[in-house]
């Protein structure tokens, strides 16, 4: 590892004890090698841009595989809000949406919930009247200048409850049915969905619109792509040759019938754990390609020591995650990945070598200051981990159960489930907050454990293996 960069002023206390609260999960301890398959549901990224691009288009659509999570159902509400109709098909995951004028004079929860809170400010300004934004209190933290600043510049009027362009949530954007579009510059350093929110409402501006990034550093480049990719697929014409510079060109939005590809950043810490307990785990419906940032899932894992391979399966693609619990510590930067950084930081806590953490200042302004909760928390379980400017530092300590406490961030609670894999004696605090992007994870974690697919078990009761071309608990 190349020489760690001194640490951010960390708190010179250990962080205190917690005591457990009632609602702390105990998360389970591995008792042998993992053998499971896990079958996750849709990306919250794809879900929710391709929602917003449907309620933007030109007739009604269709998503299938649709996430149905906390931040989906937000931005589902949100649309209706907004006077788009969204009803659910045969399954939950089946959305179809039907487009209609957007109504002003209305409130839209966000949540704490990014892609609702960045997404929608540009869709409220075609709405025919004021529509205010709030959030959770945590929201309320999250960095929103950006991309009000740039409506502004767009000609679009957002008030605040102080005087000036508001920089965070609670704000009202004053629609008046069109925005002119044109040229901005927007400094998207601090979030990448400054950029996507505004590309995904820009040909419905009558000029379309020409974004130039003008901050540093841009985080989450994957998701920008997958913003311009999804934009294309429904025929909106996207020029991004120049690095940092957008132009969506005006023109219809086409309404679609679209599957939603399951959500790898979710499929993280599930695939991570079988570095953690040794054993396979696979998830099936793997894209053969995708923006999403969770591709580079494999190589990451591969560089701490799994194997991965790529088998087919029934319903397309299974990728299979081996590990023998020999974790080696990386020197990584995550500014394309930074959903992935709480599992690569649970990795590096248990891995035999130390791991630094790069690329991912911006993740401060996350569900929580993701890089203070993981040092706060690792370091509550005995072990080292130190901020930097821009990530952490992980060197590998003996660790100890303890309450680990999550700060309403799903990607926290996750963390502290793969550390309980071998850490006896950890209480995942307000487990629960996984819903928002990934329901019922604690009883899938437990599923993963088991050995059993989809809550059936893994063996019949003659003990031998579930039917299934990949061994115990596999298929699609
Ligand atoms: O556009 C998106 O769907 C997302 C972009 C990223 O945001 P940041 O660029 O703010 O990290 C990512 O972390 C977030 O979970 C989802
Ligand atoms: C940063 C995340 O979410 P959000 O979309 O709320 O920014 C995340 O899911 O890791």
């Amino acid at each position: 590892m190349s020489a760690p960069e001194p640490p951010h002023p960390q708190p010179a206390a250990q962080p205190a004890p917690v005591p457990a609260r009632e609602d702390a999960w105990a998360a389970p301890v591995a008792i042998g090698p993992l053998d499971a398959t896990v079958q996750v549901p849709g990306s919250k990224s794809l879900t929710n841009r391709l929602l917003v691009l449907a309620a933007l288009a030109a007739g009604p659509g269709t998503l299938r595989g649709a996430l149905r999570s906390r931040d989906a159902d937000l931005m589902i509400a949100a649309l209706r809000t907004l006077g788009v109709a969204v009803a659910e098909g045969g399954d939950p995951g089946t959305l179809h949406v039907t487009p209609g004028p957007l109504r002003g004079d209305v409130a839209i929860d966000t949540g704490l919930a990014g892609t609702v809170m960045r997404f929608l400010p540009p869709v409220a300004a075609l709405a025919g009247g004021p529509v205010r934004f709030d959030g959770d209190p945590q929201a309320r933290v999250r960095p929103m200048g950006p991309v009000l600043a740039a409506l502004h510049a767009l000609g679009v009027k957002v008030t605040g409850d102080g005087p000036g362009i508001p920089t965070h949530l609670p704000f009202i954007v004053h629609g008046t049915g069109r925005v002119a579009g044109g040229s901005v510059d927007v400094d998207a350093s601090a979030s990448s969905q400054f950029v996507s929110g505004l590309l995904l409402a820009a040909a419905r501006f009558e000029r379309g619109l020409t974004l130039r990034h003008t901050g540093s550093t841009l985080p989450s480049l994957p998701h920008i792509e997958m913003t311009v990719a999804t934009l294309r697929d429904v025929g909106v014409h996207v020029d991004d040759s120049r690095s940092g510079i957008w132009q969506v060109a005006p023109g219809p939005v086409a309404a679609r019938d679209v599957r939603v590809e399951p959500d790898l950043s979710n499929a993280a810490p599930f695939l991570a754990a079988a570095l953690v307990a040794g054993g396979t785990v696979r998830v099936p419906g793997w894209p053969a390609s995708t923006t999403q940032p969770g591709a580079l899932v494999p190589g990451l894992l591969e560089r701490m020591g799994a194997t991965t391979a790529v088998e087919p399966g029934p319903g397309g693609d299974v990728l299979a995650v081996t590990g023998t619990g020999e974790i080696r510590g990386i020197d990584v930067d995550l500014r394309a990945a930074g959903e992935l950084a709480p599992t690569v930081a649970a990795l590096a806590a248990l891995a035999d070598s130390p791991s630094r953490l790069r690329g991912i200042a911006h993740l401060r302004g996350h569900e929580t200051d993701r890089l203070a909760a993981l040092a706060t928390e690792i370091t509550r379980l005995g072990g080292q981990c130190e901020e930097t400017r821009d990530g952490l530092v992980v060197t590998p300590r003996p660790l100890h159960g303890a309450v680990f406490r999550t700060y309403a961030d799903h990607r926290m609670a996750t963390s502290g489930a793969l550390l309980g894999l071998r850490v006896p004696g950890i209480e995942v605090e307000d487990v629960a907050t996984t819903a928002k992007t990934l329901p019922g994870f604690d009883a899938m974690w437990q599923r993963m454990l088991d050995g059993t697919r989809d809550g059936a078990p893994a063996h019949g009761s003659d003990g031998r293996a579930g039917g299934s071309p990949h061994g115990r608990g596999a298929g699609a």
